[in-house]
């Protein structure tokens, strides 16, 4: 039927005349645009918030060197429209979490496609879809792995009936005094140390917790002068590389023999060793911090990113990271977030993170690993975003074409027993779950300690970080909480006073054991009710933040799990099956999709696919849980 349907100029003119919105303009978005127009699609929006980076030009291709920097969504529309000009793009940079982008905006679409990086991003656009009615395609791809996910409101699931794997979490105390893997010192020096240097002044960092941990309460004033975090910032008139080297000395220095004095800690463990700055740097000279190059590393001649540095390199690469930002980029001090494609902020990952792991007998990374854990980087193939897009479009097309039987949600795989080859398996999409959060009607059930947990705990781990509410207002019985536009100063005035207080001492009753919390977010047409259990403690490996968040998502993702046994990917990826003749690639395709035919897959061909029929597969996580299940 489909080569019918898209030859028909009926169908066509529906093709060129639709209005579709393309959300990211990455990795899968560039793709996706080539291929949107390219199909006859003449009616885009394109959103993305970022600019061009150089690490994006070796799969962005609608991107070139002369453009890093410039906007990821103009720059893609104008590189289409030098081949196809007779197409309407609206390229936007912005976030498309931004309010302008309301439910109107969205019905002004016949369908949305996502090509995002992020789950919070993913649940907005998700709700915004269904408060529209506009069809979504979500879809994702991590190296080799991939999906595409067609979601209907009222005929198939939404993107958040299904539950989605949160970033992994380490217990803070591991973090700050007893870390055993590499990953524990990058997440140090990542989330706990660049920040306090370079971030915000006004943001507490669990770095200022570890003094106050170590020392308890007799601290003294004069000593907790010493804590605060006005001592990791450069004093008046003091030269940038004395600055660095005061740094070093509180942070592998001093607090390492604060943290030995914690006897508790070491009854099971070696306890870690102070390094000698002194020591370490004997003769050694550190580059000039205005020598022309922007990367310490570089400067110091250590070009090769896959050999770890040695301590004394470690040591430098520090002093001289601290001391460039300093002397280089004073402005943006106080204002930084870590980004993996600035050089000199993965310079100071790798050399603080190697730092704290030399002390405690951690071994070392290398710059290239150390960058790939803390941007937790999974490396992108470009064939699989070109698979992606292409698959996106076809899902569409059927959308357009209002063949919703036909719609298939389509997992990209590798094919464990020859490496590289790729698997699709489309399958139909599932129905929509009566008790999802979002598209059904569910409660949420909340332990947490309300007597210690703050309001702000609430508002930015549960309700933002856990459920990405944009605006909360939270309501419970007389209490009531807002955010977002056109609230007077004293509303605002009144509602941040109330963040530092805990649950159960908030006004109007506060909230406590078995208090039912509803929470809305005017700005994606959400809400949710939460009921609440006060728990005293917790296992802090399993919740290191203290929080059990449980809905009706994860049973009946688990349900879904035990019903799908005969899963003909799972089981290919475990190697517990093989393909029929080792010499062929099985194409096996369903209504719609390819038809059904045999073709012949060379070894050593890196871009072989391998389409498997029905019944339905899902893509489990990779090592680094980035973009899993999405
Ligand atoms: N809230 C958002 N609004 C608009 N665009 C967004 C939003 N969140 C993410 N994006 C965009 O989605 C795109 C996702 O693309 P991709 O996964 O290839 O990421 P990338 O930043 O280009 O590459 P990488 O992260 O691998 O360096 C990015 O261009 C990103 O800017
Ligand atoms: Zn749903």
């Amino acid at each position: 039927m489909w080569p019918e349907v898209t030859a028909d100029p009926a169908f066509k003119d529906k093709v060129s005349s639709a209005r579709v919105l393309a959300v990211g303009a990455g990795g899968i978005g560039c793709e996706l645009l080539k291929t949107l127009v390219l199909t006859g699609f003449k009616n885009i929006e394109l959103i993305d918030l970022d600019t061009i980076e150089t690490s994006n030009l070796n799969r962005q291709f609608l991107f070139r060197k002369r453009h890093v920097g410039q906007s990821k969504a103009q720059v893609a529309a104008e590189a289409v429209l030098q081949f196809k000009p007779d197409v309407k793009i609206t390229a936007h940079q912005a976030n498309i979490k931004e309010l302008k982008f309301g439910v109107d905006y969205f019905k002004g679409f016949d369908v949305i496609l996502n090509g995002l990086d992020n789950l919070d991003a993913r649940r907005h656009v998700n709700r915004l879809c269904l408060a529209a009615g506009v069809p979504l395609i979500e879809s994702g791809t991590a190296g080799y792995l991939g999906q595409v996910n067609v979601h209907v409101k009222d005929l198939s699931r939404c993107f958040e009936c299904d539950e989605h794997a949160a970033p992994k979490t380490f217990p803070i105390c591991t973090i700050r005094n007893t870390p055993e893997k590499p990953i524990h010192c990058v997440v140090w020096a990542k989330d706990l140390l660049f920040p306090r240097l370079f971030g915000r002044q006004d943001a507490v960092t669990d770095l200022d917790e570890q003094r106050k941990e170590v020392n308890g309460s007799s601290s003294s004033q004069a000593d907790g002068a010493v804590q605060g975090p006005s001592f990791f910032l450069q004093k008046q008139g003091e030269n940038s590389y004395d600055y660095a080297k005061r740094i070093f000395r509180r942070v592998y220095e001093q607090d390492i023999e604060q943290v030995k004095t914690m006897d508790e800690l070491w009854k099971t463990r070696r306890p870690p060793q102070q390094l000698d700055l002194k020591e370490i740097l004997d003769q050694q000279t550190l580059p000039e911090t205005a020598n022309g190059y922007s990367s310490a590393s570089r400067a110091l001649g250590l070009t090769e990113s896959h050999k770890a540095w040695d301590l004394c390199e470690n040591a430098r690469v520090f002093l001289a990271s601290i001391a460039r930002y300093v002397d280089t980029r004073p402005d943006e001090i106080g204002t930084l977030v870590f980004d993996k494609d600035d050089d000199l902020a993965v310079d100071f990952i790798t050399a603080a993170s190697n730092l704290r792991a030399l002390a405690y007998g951690i071994p070392t990374q290398s710059h290239f690993d150390a960058k790939g854990m803390a941007g937790n980087i999974v490396h992108a193939i470009a064939t699989t975003n070109a698979i992606t897009s292409g698959l996106i479009v076809t899902e569409a097309l059927k959308i357009l074409a209002n063949d919703l039987d036909s719609c298939r949600e389509t997992y990209l795989t590798e094919y464990a027993e020859r490496k590289h080859v790729v698997m699709l398996n489309p399958s139909r999409p599932s129905q929509p779950k009566p008790d999802c959060m979002v598209c059904g009607c569910s409660m949420l059930s909340l332990k947490i300690n309300t007597t210690t947990a703050t309001l702000a705990t609430f508002v930015d781990k549960v309700l933002k970080s856990r459920l990405s509410f944009n605006m909360p207002t939270i309501m419970c019985g007389d209490f009531l909480y807002e955010e977002g536009d056109g609230l007077e100063d004293d509303e605002l005035e009144m509602y941040s006073s109330w963040l530092p207080k805990t649950l159960s001492a908030l006004p109007g009753g506060g909230i406590g054991n078995g208090a039912i919390v509803d929470v809305q977010d005017q700005s994606q047409h959400f809400s949710v009710k939460i009921v609440v259990s006060h728990q005293d403690n917790f296992d802090e490996e399993k919740h290191p933040d203290g929080v059990i968040l449980e809905g009706s998502a994860k049973s009946t993702r688990q349900a879904h799990h035990a019903s799908s046994s005969a899963n003909p990917v799972a089981e290919l990826s475990n190697g517990a099956q093989s393909c029929p003749d080792d010499n062929e690639v099985v194409i096996v395709g369903s209504k719609g999709i390819t038809g059904f035919k045999r073709a012949r897959c060379d070894e050593g061909d890196d871009d072989d696919v391998v389409i498997l029929g029905e019944p339905p597969a899902r893509v489990g996580t990779t090592p680094n849980g980035k973009r899993t299940r999405l």
